[in-house]
């Protein structure tokens, strides 16, 4: 009897082991891709791969170290994924760039949803091409001068409500938004004497997208009751980000439908499919002319053809074409807000730790301001040393802190073999702070950026808007709205660094994908006419 017992617990022992070596070989079996090719890299754990803990760290500086440990060039796994990460110019230009036919998509995250699928960002392939061709006229310099909004009063609710209404230029809608902003400003100076730049600047940035994109004001934003800015702010600082599960959708894509795609696509992200659908329905149903980004981009997609035996057609039916334009909508408002929010206020943190840099930035603005009566988009084009600081609070403190490329075809660089399938991961703040590119990397340092030194430096080492076909493509936008806060607020109040103002910026551990700034508290004090 007991020999039975022993017998078939030694069994049960044999098979539950060689389950487990089998599971064990299957969840490693990629692990030796890079070693195979005589790539360095972290040693990778099953199941996470290199993501174990990642949820914890502070981003920013965990890929610095990496990159310092390892090089421009190096293996790490998002679980068993293979991804290649390199900040190497040459290489970057390559993937980016040269051969971009071969790195076409970002990850294939796989969401069922088809709103997330038809999203600028996470299509794929020709969807993509067709998709960016349609809304790229809509983000042209040209268009964010002219295009005017026709403004729609809008309190917390998914209807629109169109008893106020007001026609105005794109560049002039910013510019009210940043007059509101120097209202708050003033108040703030006059009574706290100290500011948290990212809850101001996101109000605006908010205010900013909803008017010109949605051409909806929404009037209590910013304040104790605002639901609009709780839900944008609960999808970019999501508690899911400081738990295993924000690395899901990385290690093993396909789980999302199982785990449920609520998981991932929280309240606030749902709230924002709702709202837009809603306000597209309003529009479809009214008669009134609409001219935001919206309209723009409705047309463009609308009007978009394919060809087919020699004849011209429409590229998408009506049900495409709402669900394309939903998708596009609720993507500017997400990749738009936060993270024009967040440069706003890492460039409002530096000038406070950098006098000398804020007052030469008053300077020019002052200078400038001789010949304009207030600040529109024609000012801005000669302003070198606002675009210089900019550059400069983008490298230092780019949003966002990882860029990548799928290859979907095997190529060979400098003898570096990219197989088809692996992730090409440059990370932003490691390429710009390699001393090889910005020498004195920590150093706050605008003149970096001058006509002269910009000219000798590779373009390639420098990607807070990404690269290539595939770059950002709200820059421009993104560009106007800083550069008309800026001109608006630096002639009115000084800033400078308070007891709270951490020496260098603090950024919230997790897994975020716009790196959030925390305690970015300076003080505020009106300028005296000088
Ligand atoms: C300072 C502000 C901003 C920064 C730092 C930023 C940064 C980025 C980065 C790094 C990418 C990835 C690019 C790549 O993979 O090469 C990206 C993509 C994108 N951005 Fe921005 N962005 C900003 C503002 C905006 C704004 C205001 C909008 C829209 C109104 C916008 C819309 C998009 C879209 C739609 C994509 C996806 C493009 C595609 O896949 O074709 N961004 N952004």
């Amino acid at each position: 009897m007991d020999n039975d017992v022993n017998w078939s617990l030694t069994f049960s022992l044999v098979v539950a082991s060689l389950v487990l070596f089998l599971l064990y070989r299957y969840l490693t079996s990629t692990f030796t891709h890079f070693s195979e090719r005589g790539i360095p890299g972290p040693k990778p754990v099953p199941i996470f791969g290199n993501l174990w803990g990642i949820w914890r760290v502070n981003l920013p500086q965990h890929d610095r170290d990496l990159v310092r440990k390892y090089g421009k060039i190096f293996g790490y796994f998002d679980g068993s994924n293979a991804s290649l990460w390199v900040t190497d110019p040459e290489i970057i230009k390559a993937v980016f760039v040269k051969d971009f036919d071969h790195f076409t998509n970002r990850r294939n995250m796989t969401f069922e949803s088809k709103i997330v699928r038809r999203m600028v960002s996470s299509a794929r392939g020709q969807e993509w091409k067709d998709i960016r061709s349609s809304i790229t006229p809509a983000f042209t310099s040209g268009k964010i001068k002219r295009v005017s909004v026709c403004l729609h009063s809008y309190k917390y609710k998914l209807h629109s409500n169109s008893n106020f209404s007001l026609k105005l230029k794109m560049s002039t809608l910013i510019k009210a938004c940043a007059d509101q902003l120097a209202v708050k400003f003033d108040r703030i100076a006059t009574t706290e004497g100290k500011l948290n730049a990212k809850i101001q600047f996101s109000a605006f940035t908010m205010d900013v997208i909803a008017r010109c994109a949605f051409g909806i004001k929404i009037e209590n934003l910013g304040e104790k009751d605002d639901q609009f800015m709780a839900k944008a702010k609960a999808i970019f600082n999501a508690p899911v980000n400081k738990t295993p599960l924000a690395v899901i959708p990385l290690i093993y894509p396909k789980l999302i439908p199982i785990l449920g795609e609520r998981l991932f696509l929280t309240e606030g992200f749902q709230f924002f499919i709702q709202l837009l659908e809603n306000l597209i329905k309003d529009r479809t149903a009214s008669k009134q002319k609409y001219e935001d980004f919206v309209q723009v981009a409705t047309e463009a997609i609308t009007e978009y053809t394919k060809e087919v035996e020699g004849k011209s057609v429409p590229k998408w039916n009506v049900e495409e074409i709402e669900e394309i334009v939903i998708a596009q909508s609720v993507l500017f408002l997400l990749a738009g807000f936060d993270t024009t929010a967040t440069t706003l206020t890492n460039i409002v943190f530096l000038l406070a730790l950098n006098p000398e840099v804020q007052s030469r930035l008053y300077d020019e603005i002052a200078k400038k301001m001789e010949f304009y009566a207030e600040v529109k988009h024609e000012m801005l084009i000669d302003l070198p040393y606002v675009d210089q600081a900019i550059n400069e609070v983008l490298r230092m403190y780019p949003p966002v802190p990882r860029v990548e490329r799928e290859c979907n075809k095997d190529v060979i660089y400098n003898g570096i073999q990219i197989k088809k399938g692996t992730i090409v991961t440059v990370s932003s703040f490691a390429l710009h702070y390699d001393p090889d590119n910005y020498p004195e990397p920590e150093k706050f340092n605008p003149d970096r950026w001058n006509a002269d030194n910009k000219a000798e430096r590779n373009p390639y080492t420098f990607l807070p808007f990404g690269m290539g076909p595939r770059n950002c493509v709200g820059m421009r936008f993104a560009m106007e709205e800083i550069k008309i806060a800026l001109c608006t607020i630096i002639q009115q109040f000084h800033f400078f660094p308070v007891a709270e103002t951490p020496e260098t910026m603090q950024f919230e551990k997790g897994f975020m994908q716009v790196t959030q700034p925390v305690n970015a508290v300076v003080g505020i004090e009106r300028r005296t006419a000088q």
